[in-house]
């Protein structure tokens, strides 16, 4: 079972007040950030999630559009109850495997196999499930030799290669995604996105955000554009990428 079901959803980031006399030109009409205002006692607040209703179910690929600083990682770890939310109700049933930060449960000081473990244990799978599939996972990220070697010796795409074999080698119900699948080279973003395709047609549900239509047409079949922390827009994931490419005034076949 996989759900995620969010009522009037709202989060407040807690910011120091600053006074600036500084004057700075303005961003205009282009949308960035949340909205920033003061919320209790004077206290300064980013509101990053503007009262979000939201329920997905099985086989839903959810994609999150949306600016720079639109609300889209703030979700995803919302989802992952990285984050409580200020106001409102977030309900997940179901197991969830987020993938947000490719940081995130990984020993750099460890070696890239070690770390199969480590962040095994992380995202919630126990030893012996590990030890049946630490070598699946090894062969899957197509390290190799490098797997002996300390984290901190890999590239950026080298880590999200084994990040992404990991996470997605889980017993879940739900996998959470930011940016990462983007980062691996262009075979390897095919083979992510082909262990993707098979994950959500064994009705799991992804969330997935990313600046890339492509990424997001392939993997997704909903949308949800955000704007200031707010629902612009939801629906099927073509329509949504026209929405989006309409209001920033570029082409939706673009990026
Ligand atoms: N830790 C934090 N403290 C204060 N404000 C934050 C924090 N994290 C995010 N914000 C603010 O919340 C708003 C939403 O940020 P978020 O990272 O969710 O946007 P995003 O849509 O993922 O952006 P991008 O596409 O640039 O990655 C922004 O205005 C940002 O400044």
């Amino acid at each position: 079972m996989a759900l995620i079901k969010l009522e009037n959803v709202t989060l407040d980031y807690p910011v120091q007040a600053w006074k600036s006399d500084r004057k700075r030109a303005s961003s205009g009409e282009k949308p960035i950030g949340g909205q920033l205002s003061s919320g209790q006692a004077g206290q300064m607040v980013v509101r990053a999630l503007d009262q979000l209703s939201l329920t997905l179910g099985p086989g839903d690929r959810l994609a999150l559009l949306g600016h720079n600083g639109a609300g889209k990682s703030t979700l995803l770890r919302v989802m992952a109850k990285l984050y409580a939310p200020t106001h409102g109700r977030v309900t997940i049933q179901g197991r969830v495997a987020p993938l947000l930060n490719l940081g995130f449960g990984l020993d750099m000081d460890s070696t890239g196999f070690d770390n199969i473990f480590i962040r095994g244990l992380f995202l919630g799978m126990t030893k012996a499930e590990l030890k049946k599939k630490a070598d699946t996972i090894a062969e899957f990220s197509e390290l190799g030799d490098f797997l002996d070697l300390p984290m901190r010796t890999y590239s950026s795409g080298m880590r999200a290669r084994l990040a992404f074999a990991i996470s997605t080698h889980v017993e879940t119900d739900i996998l959470l995604l930011d940016e990462v699948v983007a980062t691996g080279d262009a075979r390897f973003f095919k083979k992510a996105n082909e262990k993707l395709e098979s994950f959500a047609r064994d009705s799991k549900l992804l969330v997935l955000a990313s600046h890339s239509n492509k990424v997001l047409r392939d993997l997704c079949n909903k949308g949800l554009l955000l704007e200031h922390g707010r629902v612009k827009a939801f629906g099927p994931i073509d329509e949504v990428i026209e929405t989006y490419a309409a209001s920033a005034g570029v082409d939706a076949k673009d990026g």
